[in-house]
């Protein structure tokens, strides 16, 4: 093997992957949140078609990502982790791309200068195809059907045929990450991620009157570079920059057919996505998901929500990080704004008196969803914001370093969450409200997220 093909960790033959030892025994195991497809005439070819097609991400990425995130486990970088609920087929166009890794490399520079750490970036992206839900079915009008369950699984028209489970799906599912992933790449090494073009978009967002309080902030980030580059620092090498992507691994069967053995390792890779979670709703101990997750080298999330006691989150380092390995475990709490304060110090506390050494990242979104009375799920901005107040209040306390933020956020000028400085209200709702699953921070809400969260890094 050439040293290239050494560093870079090209995955191995689809064949090496077919009866690799424990791959499998997911199979035997109680799983939750799957699709009724497994007699559809199709299932059978596309699992084979997914067997063999190229791997979606290297496993030297892989490897890269994992150093990264155990530079966040010992507090000496920040994560970033964004996108839709819902990534749709439709939705993967140039523009709505680049507008999210715009709207996210802005986030990170501002992080960045918060934190005085470098930010790993990750788009909720080329893979966010698949939702669990809370409910098998959906009534309108006195009409029962399946509940949309992400593009990878079915249509969201409320139509009998778009609605039906069909395996299909995860062939474009495939097609469509590879796409996204392809211009992800192209945007963040092709100029696009110039540090000081990225800054000048920020001096954009703060010259609107109602978010001057943020624009102390982005002079003293202008001033920086203007001093580096009086110093002579060398822009060109921050023309380019690395952001990887991670999406939920609820369908075992899409996960499974793109897991590939490392020619350098002999290990298997989720070759889907840089980043693999593990859902709310399917993190039980002894099903599936934590049983299949725990096989891959990739580094893996977990979402833990409100119920999550600290001998639920030991049990799960023990499964899914047995070594103890710096940057293999990412726990995402979801507590809601209520009960962040109360929940998160008994995980911390367990999880530090065990010595085990996770990352924890904040979602502030999915603990914080309501229904207004027009009928659409959304979530106030401020709510978001008490989360991570509360995040880092915590962490502040137990001494535990505050690593990363996860949100549901877009590029676009959507209005599905409530409030900002900017303010969305329930009016606006009715044109601007685009997501097929949960409601998302749109480009404003997520810059002032980003410029928060850096007051607070600043203030560490
Ligand atoms: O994205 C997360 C879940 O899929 C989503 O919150 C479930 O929403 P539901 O409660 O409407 O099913
Ligand atoms: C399903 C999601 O979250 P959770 O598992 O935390 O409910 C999600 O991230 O979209
Ligand atoms: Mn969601």
């Amino acid at each position: 093997m050439d040293q290239e093909t050494l560093e870079n960790g090209l995955a191995g033959s689809a064949s090496s992957a077919k009866n690799f030892p424990g791959l499998d025994d997911w199979r035997q195991l109680n799983i939750d949140q799957q699709p009724t497809w497994q007699e559809h005439p199709d299932y059978t070819n596309v699992i084979n078609e997914l067997n063999t097609v190229p791997p979606l991400v290297f496993a030297g990425e892989v490897d890269r990502l994992r150093k990264n995130l155990a530079e966040v486990a010992k507090g000496k970088a920040f994560f970033l982790q964004g996108g839709d609920c819902a990534e749709t087929f439709e939705g993967a166009t140039a523009d709505k791309i680049s507008a999210r890794v715009k709207t996210l490399l802005q986030m990170a520079v501002v992080l960045t200068y918060g934190a005085s750490m470098p930010v790993v970036k990750m788009g909720r992206m080329a893979g966010q195809f698949s939702k669990p839900r809370s409910s098998n079915t959906e009534t309108r009008d006195g009409v029962t059907l399946p509940t949309f369950r992400g593009e990878m699984v079915n249509g969201f028209e409320f139509a009998e045929e778009a609605r039906a489970h069909d395996p299909r799906r995860m062939v474009q599912g495939y097609h469509t990450s590879a796409s996204t992933l392809n211009l992800v790449r192209a945007f963040t090494t092709g100029g696009f991620a110039d540090l000081r073009l990225v800054n000048q978009w920020n001096r954009g967002f703060t010259s609107n009157p109602a978010h001057a309080r943020y624009e102390s902030l982005s002079g003293e980030i202008d001033r920086a570079l203007k001093f580096m580059e009086a110093c002579g620092a060398d822009f060109d090498a921050m023309k380019t920059t690395e952001l990887y992507v991670g999406h939920e691994g609820l369908l075992l069967d899409y996960e499974r057919a793109l897991t590939r053995i490392d020619s350098r390792t002999n290990q298997p890779y989720d070759t889907s996505g840089h980043f693999i979670w593990i859902g709310e709703r399917t993190r039980g101990l002894d099903d599936a998901h934590v049983d299949f997750l725990s096989k891959v080298r990739n580094p893996i999330g977990v979402k833990l929500g409100p119920s999550t006691t600290a001998d639920d989150a030991l049990r799960l380092i023990d499964k899914l990080d047995p070594e103890r390995e710096p940057g293999r475990l990412t726990f995402i709490t979801r507590m809601g704004a209520s009960k962040i304060r109360e929940n998160l110090p008994a995980l911390v506390e367990g999880v530090q008196a065990s010595g085990a050494k996770v990352v924890w990242v904040t979602d502030p979104m999915h603990g914080n969803t309501i229904s207004v009375p027009s009928g659409y799920k959304t979530r106030r901005f401020d709510d978001v914001v008490d989360e991570v107040k509360g995040f880092f209040e915590v962490h502040e306390a137990l001494g535990s370093f505050p690593g990363g933020i996860h949100i549901e956020m877009t590029g676009d000028d959507v209005a599905e969450c409530l409030g900002g400085s900017d303010p969305i209200n329930e009016e606006a709702f009715a044109d601007r409200y685009e997501t097929l699953c949960d409601p998302r921070l749109n480009h404003r809400q997520s810059l002032e997220i980003a410029f928060l969260v850096a007051e607070y890094l600043s203030r560490r």
